[in-house]
């Protein structure tokens, strides 16, 4: 484990994207975000860490480009720029609630994003078909999300990003709202799926101990207006198992992460 301040802390792997200075004011005066510098390494998984509106999801919405930062700016290190750019990028996003269509069959929820870039049903099956076979729900193709339990909506909610094969991929606070035991499993077959498709992971928690379960690296927030107090780098190999969650080791990076939390909170 290594805390350092974020200047400091230099992502080990090739910056994917970097904010630099980025602040967020809204139009009704709140300032979410000031001086936010990050780095985002290409196949790291990086949790943010913060309080409660401490600016977490407004991030992801400008990684996103659904926003634009206030001030300073946000760099995609993949040599092409502009709006267009931004579209080609593909970044998948994966909200706190599953968002998916009642109406219609889990199929047709996974191959919204697709179908909205023009890819036919045909041409999106065997996408499809892979992203529900990787979360494990090859045989719910044809069922309506009702007849799924929380756990399974989030998990066609992950395929739905899948199947877009992004390039980043950003989930905020995607399992806030399951119980525990499938909160573990999900974030098993997260870090399994990480592992296997070489994804650029990040992830908005409020959970000390969901962050340093999937991180490798954390990147603490203050209160608002948000930015990065400090980052602690996790440094457990993976595969991580049942095992680490019930070592001395998680133990003490999750105390030294926590006392971050709290040392940043009061900032
Ligand atoms: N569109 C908006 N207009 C005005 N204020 C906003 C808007 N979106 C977010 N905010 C405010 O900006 C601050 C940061 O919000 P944000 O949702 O990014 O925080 P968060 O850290 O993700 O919070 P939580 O953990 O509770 O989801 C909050 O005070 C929120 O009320």
């Amino acid at each position: 484990m290594v805390i350092a301040n974020p200047s400091a802390a230099a992502a080990e792997r090739p910056p994917i994207v970097t904010l630099a200075g980025v602040g967020k004011t809204f139009d009704n005066g709140t300032e979410a975000l000031a001086g936010v510098d990050l780095s985002v390494g290409r196949g790291e998984f990086l949790s943010l860490l913060g309080p409660s509106g401490c600016g977490k999801s407004t991030i992801l919405r400008l990684v996103a480009g659904l926003d634009e930062p206030t001030t300073g700016v946000i760099d995609w290190h993949d040599g092409v720029a502009g709006r267009a750019a931004q579209r080609a990028r593909n970044v998948g996003f994966v909200f706190q609630e599953p968002t998916l269509m009642p109406w219609a069959k889990v199929f047709e929820n996974v191959w919204l994003p697709l179908r909205l870039k023009g890819v036919s049903r045909a041409d999106a099956g065997p996408r499809i078909m892979a992203a529900l076979e990787s979360v494990g729900l090859a045989d719910f193709a044809t069922s309506y999300p009702r007849e799924l339990s929380g756990g399974m909506k989030m998990r066609v909610s992950i395929a739905r990003a899948l199947a877009t094969e992004p390039s980043v991929l950003l989930m905020d606070e995607p399992f806030a709202a399951l119980d525990e035991i499938t909160r573990f499993r999900l974030n098993d077959d997260l870090l399994h799926l990480w592992a296997e498709k070489a994804w650029t992971i990040v992830f908005v928690t409020h959970s000390v101990f969901e962050s340093v379960y999937l991180s490798t690296r954390i990147a603490v927030m203050t209160g608002r207006p948000g930015h990065v107090a400090t980052e602690v780098v996790v440094d457990e190999p993976s595969p991580r198992t049942a095992a680490f969650r019930t070592s001395a080791h998680y133990g003490e990076i999750a105390s030294a992460t926590s006392a971050a939390l709290h040392e940043a909170m009061g900032e």
